[in-house]
């Protein structure tokens, strides 16, 4: 099957083969290819500017007629069902709560004896919740600990499970919003977590600086410890109430993140105050499908005429799916 894939010649191969490793996006479940000059690895998906600056110089991208692996055996060849888990590092989360025990050991039993990337398996035993938005979890199967490392376009995030947020679900949306901001911009990332979207914004070199935000000290703690893990600059970590610390920023932001969609219509007051003129909000809420953007579009609108200022809705998006009948959005609204 035709794939894009990065051709380089074979001299080159395999540190090229690593930094693909590395950043996750060589696809296992093609063979490489090869002729008599180049090798060519199969991508899974389009490689950022940073990951391909990475990579040798001699490295372009390419096409390639490539065969598919021997299949190794799955969860779901083992069970006779495929399991539900979502893959955080190496920690295979199964999020239905009530899943009997026998039921999710068998699938533990299976994940770890087919995935060699799993390490340990936590069941969900509680949903996200309380202000910090962590939830409880028992190991099942593995090593015991809730604890892991994950790997998102080519940066790290540390983080235990248990004391801080973290999804991978949301990996495309970081990439959206990385789209949105231009060179020299200024970001404050009210809700920063342990840093995903704050880190990889700072790793693009676009903004001249990114302050990251966030009233967890367990988040802030692996905040810190990521930002040196992937040797951002330009990025400043705060342990705090984003309300407050938007006094200290107040017209700095041409962009402001507001990634706590269950309560960020609290907090626009102090985004507006922190957006410079012009500067973009990019909230997000949990919506019912009968209202998915009009409620939340007024919220914006009076917080920014409280202040005297106008907006102009510039993006309106359903992110995922989060419960029955209700969903994750995202507006972009700019705040003039
Ligand atoms: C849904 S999580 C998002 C974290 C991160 N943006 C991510 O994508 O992983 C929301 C975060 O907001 C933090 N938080 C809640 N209330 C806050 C406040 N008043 N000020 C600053 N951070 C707050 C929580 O501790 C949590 O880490």
């Amino acid at each position: 099957m035709k794939r894009q894939c990065i051709k380089i010649p074979k001299k080159k191969g395999e540190s090229a083969r690593r930094v693909l490793l590395d950043f996750e996006i060589l696809d296992n479940s093609l063979k490489i290819g090869s002729d008599e000059t180049f090798l060519y690895l199969p991508l899974s998906r389009e490689p950022l500017s940073h990951e391909l600056a990475d990579l040798p110089a001699e490295a372009e991208l390419a096409e390639f007629d490539f065969e598919a692996q021997e299949k190794k055996p799955t969860p779901g060849d083992l069970l006779g069902f495929n399991p539900a888990y979502e893959l955080i590092g190496d920690i295979a989360l199964l999020e239905d709560q009530d899943l009997d025990s026998q039921k999710a050991s068998r699938i533990a039993e299976a994940l770890l004896l087919t995935q060699p990337n799993i390490k340990t398996v936590v069941k969900a035993l509680s949903p996200v919740i309380g202000e910090f938005r962590v939830r409880e979890f028992e190991v099942i199967a593995g090593e015991p600990r809730t604890e892991t490392v994950h790997r998102e376009y080519g940066c790290r995030y540390k983080v235990d499970l248990s004391k801080a947020y973290f999804t991978p679900r949301l990996s495309t949306e970081r990439s959206r919003i990385l789209s949105w901001v231009k060179e020299g911009d200024t970001v404050v990332d009210m809700f920063a977590g342990v840093g995903p979207y704050s880190i990889l914004l700072a790793k693009s070199n676009k903004p001249s600086k990114v302050v990251a935000i966030d009233k967890n000290p367990d988040a802030v703690h692996y905040l810190k410890e990521n930002i040196s893990l992937n040797s951002a600059k330009n990025i400043e970590a705060i342990e705090g109430d984003a309300r407050e610390e938007a006094e200290r920023f107040a017209g700095t932001a041409a962009h402001v993140i507001m990634n706590l969609p269950h309560n960020a219509y609290e907090f626009l007051d102090s985004a507006v105050l922190l957006t410079k003129p012009a500067g973009i909000i990019h909230y997000y809420g949990i919506t019912p499908e009968d209202d998915l953007f009009e409620s939340s579009v007024e919220l914006i609108r009076k917080a920014a005429e409280k202040a005297g200022r106008k907006i102009e809705i510039l993006e309106r998006r359903v992110v995922r799916s989060y419960a029955p009948h209700q969903y994750n959005i995202c507006i972009e609204a700019r705040i003039i």
